[in-house]
């Protein structure tokens, strides 16, 4: 057994006792991480592994005696490529990320989970770890394990299309709340002046109606509206390739919190319930696993 703790993540093997944990919960965030195992009703901590570069991880006990890691990816893919490889070398084989995410289209509500069933990665590092047309799919077994916890617990939820990139600003078309103002066209679409607008044939109504005195068409999240993509966030589409390439079990669970139809603003009072709820959802999706599915040809 490595006994040494791995340089990032700052625990080893043999810190996780005689079997590592069968599931991984991991969060970009790290007080999100601490949350799960020191604050969640039914999770006792049972060890804090490591709050080595803030990539803090935490050995936690459910009700039913199961164990869970509880640990944390950072932001973005890079960061997430570093802790699942070496989760991975410590034995970690099923990892749920539970994070957060900005809606795109108009039925996923701030307050709502969204369950990714496949990721749009438009991520750098994934393409360190495979081509670019390899597959970001979730595990099925434990996305409808999510989504049957969801329903259990009566927690508002949606199963889709994930897109993962790896800016928060830029790559999801921020401008107002960015210093940035101005986005590549492939990103950004073009800006409509009312004046132009008018000369197009816009009634004097819709203009009206119109908040700012321009409208952005064609950028990236109209694009992916069409495609029928549910939500932004920045690490799901590089853990799924991973999962494939490396032979793990990965599946994604995201709490809305911001409505990117109506705006860019984090939806900042709804954020901690509705993470909670996120939580809660993969906890019991990790307590109802039917034994069958954790066995690695199903991963
Ligand atoms: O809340 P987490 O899990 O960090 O997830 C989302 O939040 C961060 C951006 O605010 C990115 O990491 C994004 O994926
Ligand atoms: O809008 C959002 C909210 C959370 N995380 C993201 O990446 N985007």
């Amino acid at each position: 057994m490595n006994c040494k703790p791995r340089y990032h993540i700052g625990f080893s093997r043999e810190d996780l006792g005689e079997h590592p944990p069968a599931f991984a919960l991991l969060c970009g965030d790290p007080d999100r991480a601490a949350r799960i195992a020191r604050e969640t009703e039914g999770v006792r901590l049972v060890k804090i592994l490591s709050e080595n570069r803030g990539l803090n991880s935490y050995l936690a006990s459910l009700p039913g005696g199961q164990r869970i890691l509880s640990a944390t990816s950072g932001m973005g893919a890079p960061s997430l490529s570093i802790v699942v490889n070496e989760l991975y070398d410590v034995g970690i084989r099923r990892i749920i990320r539970v994070g957060t995410c900005g809606s795109i289209q108009d039925h996923v509500k701030t307050g709502s989970v969204v369950i990714t069933r496949a990721a749009l990665c438009r991520q750098g590092a994934a393409n360190d770890i495979a081509p670019v047309e390899y597959p970001s799919a979730a595990n099925p077994f434990v996305t409808v394990a999510l989504v049957n916890a969801a329903r259990e617990l009566k927690v508002d939820w949606h199963m889709g299309i994930t897109a993962s990139v790896d800016t928060f600003y830029e790559g999801q078309e921020r401008t107002e709340s960015s210093v940035n103002k101005h986005l590549m066209r492939w990103l950004g679409g073009v800006c409509l002046t009312k004046k132009t607008l008018r000369a197009l044939g816009v009634s004097e109504e819709r203009l009206q109606e119109m908040h700012r005195d321009e409208i952005r068409v064609g950028g990236i999240t109209e694009e992916y509206r069409h495609l029928n993509v549910l939500n932004y966030e920045m690490e799901c589409g590089t853990l799924l390739k991973m999962a494939g390439v490396y032979g793990f079990a990965a599946a994604c669970i995201c709490a809305v919190v911001a409505d990117r139809t109506a705006g860019e603003e984090i939806a900042r009072p709804l954020k901690l319930a509705a993470e909670e709820n996120a939580v809660r959802v993969a906890l019991r999706a990790v307590e109802t696993m039917d034994p069958e599915y954790l066995k690695p040809c199903y991963w």
